[in-house]
């Protein structure tokens, strides 16, 4: 058997990905040859990716960034992420009430770095002191009203746009208070992958991204205008600034 840097050249390079639509343009080329010959694939909630990296179920995920603090080493691989410039629409605190007025923040369950990047704008930049609740599964939503607030992240947070009065989009927050972009997850393995695989990876990462009208025709149409949500809220590279971002993020943590 042939050993590249730990991996095995017969053995499928094990992926995670998110299963929210926010990945769909990055899977699509996942899903073709010649790299889906060479993975296997495992879509899962943000937070579950993020304890299967950790315990060793699968090589890379796009997991989120703020579980690379505990992580005893860790590799960002290729140029692509979750991210984005300004409001991303899915990632938000939805409320009845104005954010001075909320006297409790339920916090989503499936995220790991909303939920950090969320106690961080509740300290230092909406400067507000509401009780804050891990939630612990899907029933929180329900329990989204009066003066209790709630975040709430991916495909449920594009069902939630039309059933609050106020929507605090969290990278638009972040944006305003850093100026910079926010990394939301990115392609983390705990061991080198290996040069070629990576470069590869990389490529079917962006072929989606080149025909977002074929990503989007595979998808029933929904809630949200997936066309604005790929091209204009999400951005994908993983350029200068967002690694800038990603950088005072997890100092910050
Ligand atoms: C933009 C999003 O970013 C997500 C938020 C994450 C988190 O909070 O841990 C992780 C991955 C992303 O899916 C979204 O969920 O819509």
């Amino acid at each position: 058997m042939h050993k590249n840097k730990g991996f095995s050249v017969e053995e499928k390079i094990r992926v995670g990905i998110i299963n929210y639509l926010n990945t769909r343009p990055l899977l699509y080329g996942l899903q073709h040859p010649p790299i889906s010959k060479k993975i296997e694939l495992i879509e899962d909630v943000p937070a579950r990716l993020a304890a299967m990296l950790q315990s060793g179920q699968i090589d890379v995920g796009l997991v989120p960034v703020a579980i690379t603090k505990k992580l005893p080493q860790y590799f960002i691989n290729g140029n692509y992420c979750i991210g984005a410039i300004g409001d991303v629409a899915s990632v938000c605190v939805f409320s009845q009430v104005p954010l001075k007025e909320i006297k409790t923040i339920y916090l989503d369950y499936q995220s790991r770095s909303s939920v950090m990047l969320c106690r961080w704008l509740i300290k230092n930049h909406w400067k507000i002191d509401p009780e804050i609740i891990d939630a612990q599964n899907e029933s929180y939503i329900d329990a989204i009203k009066g003066a209790a607030a709630g975040l709430v992240i991916g495909d449920r947070a594009l069902q939630q746009r039309n059933r609050f009065e106020y929507i605090y989009d969290l990278a638009g927050e972040w944006k305003a208070s850093t100026g910079l972009p926010f990394v939301f997850a990115a392609w983390v393995s705990t061991k080198k992958l290996p040069e070629d695989f990576i470069a590869e990876f990389d490529t079917a990462n962006a072929l989606g991204l080149q025909q977002l009208d074929k990503v989007i025709a595979q998808i029933p149409e929904g809630i949200y205008d997936l066309k604005k949500y790929y091209s204009h809220d999400l951005s994908y590279t993983l350029d200068n600034e967002k690694r800038k971002g990603l950088e005072k993020f997890l100092a910050l943590l």
